[in-house]
Parts: structure tokens; sequence; C-alpha cells
């Protein structure tokens, strides 16, 4: 059928409009395709490889793959097929679980072979650590190369200097830009227009959500208040399974099987893997580079049976949170920004509670907005490696935005001794006169208690009761925990806390 009758083209369509105007030898070259050296063959790299080489094709009758005569060429990204060329591992002879399309791709346990390849335009790294991942990131980025990453351990502990090396490459293609239209007289202001980022890390934080291109683009013209994270799939796991009544120690078993979490599952119950997924939401929501170590961090490991008894208690449900926020004492968000990871008791009604399984959620407070909700797999192959995949093309269409875009005001200054209203639950022998030693303890602290819970005593040995406080530092309230811990002849064990969400300022 001649394009000039075809009633489905567009005016815009280049065949349409130009097609019959020129001669069979002028007519479009397809785009050559975007050369991708991957580091990391692993759950998210596999992942990776099939949404680009493979799954369209197996999953999809119409992919533009199976049915184009350049059956090489993946139609995932709009404008230009991509190639994943070759693929760096540590073990060429582990069996992999994808399927390695030979006529395109090959395997190589050596990082340089991609870095010094020419012929490769982008760099995705997706074998994690901060090693060899911090030569691959930075080596590719100095060598020119588009570069994409899922690392968030790398990207929270060298956020200065690989922000610096993404902004020196951006100015300089600013530059070469304003030159070009210098030149051909383009515009008659010297204004740049921003170059698309050559770097993308989408995949870092939240798994599937696509939390950091919202804070890198939706929030332009609005000013964030406050963030609040469930970063992490395993311990929303772990604590979904303790709520119900299974031990810690069974439901991380189930999380290693169902492949979430970390190698060293300590990154997950400790807090460490949402600490450093919280500084890199801060960095995009507040523009401060926080010291990812200086950051409190408390994780799920001191939890017990009885704080999800007494959540109950108290209309919540504990969920391990990230919270960046700007909260001053007087109850304005201008105040300094505390940045802080911690079981939270959460309202059982708020979104954040009904989070479950491994999914992740993140609620952002802002001026404009009120707050807003994105949910979504917070771990995982597909939807990780979904991210990935969305910053490569992006990257590769030019419409990557600046990858850290905003500046932090001036005068913005770190607080890590944050402010909150605090769960303390004190595990004790029973005895007289304790309730009345805590409030003294309480009282030389600072601390005001709000409530005192205690269920009824069934084994005088080993019982608990807990307080909730008015609003106070975390300061106060661990010097109370220590006090009480060092003066109450009766106290067993260590206190537990945990601030409280508070729905008053939503
Ligand atoms: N698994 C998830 O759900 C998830 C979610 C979000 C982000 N991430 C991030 O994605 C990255 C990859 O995670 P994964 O789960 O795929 O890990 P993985 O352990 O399954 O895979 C790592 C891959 O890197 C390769 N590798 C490791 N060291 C190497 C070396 N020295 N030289 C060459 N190759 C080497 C391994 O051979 C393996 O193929 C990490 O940064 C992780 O934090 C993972
Ligand atoms: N271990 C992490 C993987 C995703 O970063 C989690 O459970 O969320």
């Amino acid at each position: 059928m001649a394009h000039s009758n075809n009633k489905m083209s567009t005016p815009l369509s280049p065949v349409a409009s130009s097609s019959s105007r020129r001669k069979k030898s002028q007519v479009l070259k397809p785009m050559p395709p975007l050369r991708i050296g991957m580091v990391g063959g692993g759950t998210i790299g596999g992942g990776v490889y099939e949404l680009i080489m493979g799954r369209l094709k197996e999953e999809r009758p119409y992919s533009p793959r199976s049915s184009s005569k350049h059956s090489k060429q993946s139609q995932v990204c709009r404008k230009r097929p991509l190639w994943i060329t070759k693929v760096c591992v540590k073990d060429l002879s582990k069996p992999r679980s994808f399927h390695l399309d030979e006529e395109i791709t090959t395997m190589t346990t050596n990082v340089d072979s991609i870095l010094n390849d020419p012929n490769i335009d982008m760099v995705v790294e997706v074998m994690g650590g901060t090693g060899l991942a911090k030569k691959v990131v930075e080596e590719g980025l100095m060598k020119g190369k588009m570069v994409v990453t899922a690392n968030k351990a790398l990207l929270a502990n060298h956020l200065e200097s690989i922000q610096g090396l993404v902004n020196q490459i951006q100015e300089a293609q600013d530059k070469q830009l304003l030159q070009h239209q210098q030149e051909q007289q383009l515009y008659m202001y010297n204004m740049p227009l921003p170059v698309a980022s050559c770097f993308g890390f989408e995949a870092a934080v939240c798994a599937g959500i696509p939390i950091i291109h919202t804070l890198q683009t939706c929030y332009a013209g609005d000013v964030i208040h406050q963030i609040q994270g469930i970063c992490n799939g395993t311990t929303n796991y772990i604590l979904e399974k303790m709520k119900n009544g299974a031990s810690m120690e069974e439901a991380l078993l189930e999380t290693q099987d169902l492949g979430y979490a970390e190698e060293d599952p300590n990154e997950d119950i400790e807090g460490f893997d949402v600490r450093v997924k919280i500084c890199l939401l801060a960095k995009l929501a507040f523009g401060l580079t926080v010291p990812v170590q200086d950051v409190p961090c408390r994780g799920i490991t001191l939890l017990e049976r009885i704080d999800f008894e007494y959540a109950k208690v108290l209309g919540c449900t504990i969920k391990l949170v990230g919270t960046a926020q700007r909260l001053h004492e007087a109850r304005e968000w201008d105040g300094p920004l505390s940045v802080y990871v911690s079981p939270l008791m959460v309202p059982k009604d708020h979104v954040l509670a009904r989070i479950s399984s491994h999914g992740n959620a993140v609620a952002i407070t802002s001026a404009n907005m009120g707050t807003c909700s994105y949910l979504g797999p917070g771990a995982g192959r597909f939807p990780t490696a979904n991210s990935v995949v969305a910053d490569i093309c992006r990257i590769a269409d030019g419409q990557q935005g600046p990858a850290f875009p905003i500046e932090a005001p001036p005068h913005l200054e770190l607080d890590l001794d944050y402010i909150a209203i605090f769960y303390i639950r004190i595990p004790f022998q029973d005895g007289l006169g304790i309730i009345k030693r805590v409030g003294e303890l309480s009282e030389d602290c600072g601390v005001s208690i709000h409530s005192i819970l205690q269920t009824p005593i069934m084994d005088r040995m080993s019982a608990d009761f807990c307080v909730t406080t008015e609003e106070c530092k975390v300061s106060q309230v661990e010097d109370l925990c220590e006090a009480i811990n060092q003066q109450v002849d009766f106290c067993r064990a260590p206190c537990v806390y945990m601030p409280m969400m508070r729905e008053i300022y939503y």
C-alpha cells in the first residue's frame, strides 16, 4: 500500500510527511542501536537483560522485535534499539537465570573490557558493593559513557564525588550546547537549554516505585517538608509476620528464600539499608548531602511480640521507617533537617500502616500538595529491573533531567537530635513503686509522660509496661532509658523506645 494512501499515518509521521518527496535512496535510516555494557548478571542484571533482550519477544506477540525485519533490534526504547553487547560477571561458569543472545552479547569477567570499549555507549552497574562498583560508575562517566546504577550503598556513601562528576559533565555539555547555539545563532539569549543527564539511579531506592524521578521532576515548584518511607521490603515482611506471631528468625529465613534480603541481612534488620535510602531521598528533597554514618539508626532487632500488643492497644502498627523532615520545635516546617531511621508506631488507618508483605511506600508532605503517597514493590527482579530500564530509556531518548536538581538553601542545618512523641517499653520484674520511680526519672530528663499502659501481669518475673511521651528530643528519651536501665533495680532488660507518628502534622 502506498504511504500517501495510508489513512493511519499522521501528519507528523516521518513516513507520511516526507517519503513521497524523498527519493528511495534518501529514506531515513533507523537509529543505530545503543550499545550497553552491563556489570552484574545476577537477580537484577538478569531481569534487565530479559526486559531488554528477550522478555518482549517471549511475552508480547505484538512486540516490534518479533515482527521487525531488524530482528535483533529490541524496541523497548522509543527512539533507539537497545543492545546489551557485554555482560561482566564474577564467575563465567555459573549458570545464569537469563537466556543469553550469543549473536549480540559476550560475557566477560573483566570490567575494563567494558569501560575501555569505544563501541559501548552506556554502562549499567548492577553488581552492588562500593569497591569495584565505584570504579565502574566513575570511570564510565569519565570516559564519556552514559551510566545507570541500582546501587544505593555506592551512591549514599560517595554522593559528593559522584555528584561532582555528574555536574562537571553536565556543565561541559551545557557549554558545548551554548557554543553550538551561538554559532548557529539559534537563540537571542545566551541561555543554554539543559542537556539531558547521562546518569540514572531510579532503582536505588524503593526498587519499582518511581520515587527518584518523581523527586527530580514533580516537586520543582513545591517545597517539601517531610518524607517518610518504608524503604525496605525485607523488614516490612518480617514485621508483618512478627505481628502475626512468627519469630524474627523464622521470618528472616523466608525473606532470604524469596530473595529480598541483602547478602548480609544485618543491613536490613539493623536499618542500615533504609539509612542509605533515606539519605538519598533527603538529598533529592532538601538538596543536602547527609553523612550516612551520622544518621541515627535503629533497626527491628529489639522488638518483641509485646510491642505489637501495645501497638494494637494504641491503635497503631509498627513499621520500620526512614524519616527526613524539617520540623521545627514550634511545629513549623522550616526547622533544621532531621534524618533518622527507626521502628515507628503508625496509626493503623495511615497509608504506611497498610503496606503489606515486601511492599514499600513513601509519603511526601509538601507545601502545595499536603501529603502524597507512592506505593509499590520495593524489591525483586522485575520491579527493580523495570526502574533500571526506565533510566536507560530516558537517557537514550535524551529525556533524563538533572540527577541532583536542587541545592540546599544556604542556612539549612542538619539536626540529628530529632523531635517526636515516643513510645517507651520498660521490661521489669514486679515490685513496689516502679511506675513512681520511672515518673521521677522522666521529670529529671525533662520528658513529659502522656500515657501509661500496662497489660495485666501474667508472670511477675517477666512483665512490661509502657509510657508514651509528649513531644521531646530523642536525646532526652535516650537519657531517660539509660537512667531507667542504670537506676531502676526492677528493670530486667534495656528499655525499648520508638517515635510515634503524629497525624496532627498532616
Ligand atoms: N535484589 C533487589 O531486589 C534489589 C532492589 C533494588 C536494588 N538492588 C541493587 O541492585 C544491585 C544488584 O543486586 P542483585 O540482587 O542483582 O545482586 P546479585 O548478587 O544477584 O548479583 C550481583 C552480580 O554482580 C556480579 N559481580 C559481583 N562482583 C563482581 C565482580 N567483582 N566482578 C564482576 N562481576 C561481579 C555477580 O557475578 C552477579 O552477577 C545491588 O546494588 C543492589 O543493591 C537490588
Ligand atoms: N534488601 C532490600 C532490597 C531492595 O533494596 C529490601 O529488602 O528492600
